[in-house]
C-alpha cells in the first residue's frame, strides 16, 4: 500500500508554557488539498515549521512518503518536495522578480540552470508575474509579493504546498483569481496545505478542513460540515450556542 505523503505521528511542541500540539496526528494523501483555521496564535504556522524543519518537535515523529524526516534540514526537506511560502513574505528585495524565482528553482529545487531559467518563466506565467520579470521584489505590490512567494514555492517543484496566509490583506477580485491559481496547481498533481483566514477561499479549494486549537485538531472532515460544527462556530467565529 502507497504510503500518505505526509504523516504527522503524536507530534508535540510547546514554546515554554505554550502548547502548540499536544500529540498531534495528521495524514494528507497524494493529490490530497487540506485546510487549517484556527485562532490567532493557536501554533498553525508553527505546525509548518515542524513540517518543513525550521522548527524540531519536542516529540513525535513526522513521515514524508512514509520516511521519517526528522533527521533532514529544511533545505534537504525542500529537496524531498517540500515547498512553502511564508506568511510575510521576505524576497530578496533587490534582485528582480525574476531572479528571486530562479535562486528558488536551483537552490531549492536544485533545478540546472537551463532548466531552472525556463521553469521560472512558466511558474511566474502561472502566478501572473510575467509583465514584472525585471522589477526588483522590493517595489512589488502586496498582490504581487504573495504571488512572488507562491512562485518562489512552486519554482523548488513541491509535491507537497505549504500555503501560509497567502490571501489576506487582498480585494475580494484578487482573491478570486489566487483561487483560480490554486486550482490549477491542485489539477497538475500538487497536493496542498492551507493556513488561511479567509475561509471561503478554502471552501473553493480544498477538500478537507481541519481546526487547530488548544494544541490539538478541534475537527477534520468535509469543510462545510467542519464550518457548520458547534464548537467551531463558538470558538472560531465567536457564535455561542442557541
Ligand atoms: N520561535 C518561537 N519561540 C517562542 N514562541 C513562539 C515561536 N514561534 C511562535 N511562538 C508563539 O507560538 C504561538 C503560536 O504562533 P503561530 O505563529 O504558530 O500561530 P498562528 O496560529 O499561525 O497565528 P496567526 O493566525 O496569528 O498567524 C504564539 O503564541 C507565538 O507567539
Amino acid at each position: 500500500m502507497t504510503p500518505p505523503l505526509l504523516e504527522l505521528r503524536h507530534v508535540c511542541k510547546a514554546f515554554g508554557k505554550v502548547v502548540i500540539a499536544d500529540g498531534i496526528n495528521l495524514t494528507l494523501n497524494e493529490n490530497e488539498g487540506l485546510g487549517i483555521i484556527g485562532p490567532n496564535g493557536a501554533g498553525k504556522s508553527t505546525l509548518f515549521n515542524l513540517i518543513t524543519g525550521d522548527l524540531s518537535p519536542n516529540g513525535g515523529d513526522i513521515l514524508i512518503s512514509g520516511k521519517s524526516v526528522l533527521s533532514q534540514r529544511p533545505h534537504q526537506r525542500c529537496r524531498s518536495g517540500v515547498g512553502r511560502s511564508y506568511q510575510i513574505p521576505h524576497p530578496f528585495g533587490k534582485m528582480s522578480v525574476f531572479e528571486n524565482v530562479l535562486t528558488a528553482a536551483t537552490f531549492g529545487g536544485a533545478a540546472a540552470m537551463g532548466e531552472a531559467e525556463a521553469m521560472s518563466l512558466e511558474i511566474l506565467g502561472v502566478t501572473g508575474l510575467l509583465n514584472d520579470v525585471n522589477t526588483p521584489a522590493g517595489k512589488l505590490t502586496l498582490l504581487k509579493r504573495k504571488r512572488l512567494e507562491l512562485a518562489r514555492a512552486l519554482s523548488t517543484r513541491p509535491r507537497l504546498l505549504l500555503l501560509d496566509e497567502i490571501a489576506g490583506g487582498l480585494t475580494e477580485a484578487e482573491v478570486q483569481a489566487l483561487i483560480s491559481t490554486i486550482r490549477d496547481i491542485r489539477r497538475s498533481g500538487v497536493s496542498l496545505i492551507w493556513i488561511e483566514h479567509i475561509v471561503h477561499a478554502l471552501l473553493a479549494t480544498v477538500d478537507r478542513l481541519v481546526v487547530l486549537n488548544g494544541g490539538m485538531f478541534l475537527a477534520d472532515g468535509d469543510p462545510h460540515e467542519v464550518m457548520r460544527a458547534p464548537d467551531v462556530q463558538r470558538i472560531y467565529m465567536g457564535v455561542e450556542p442557541a
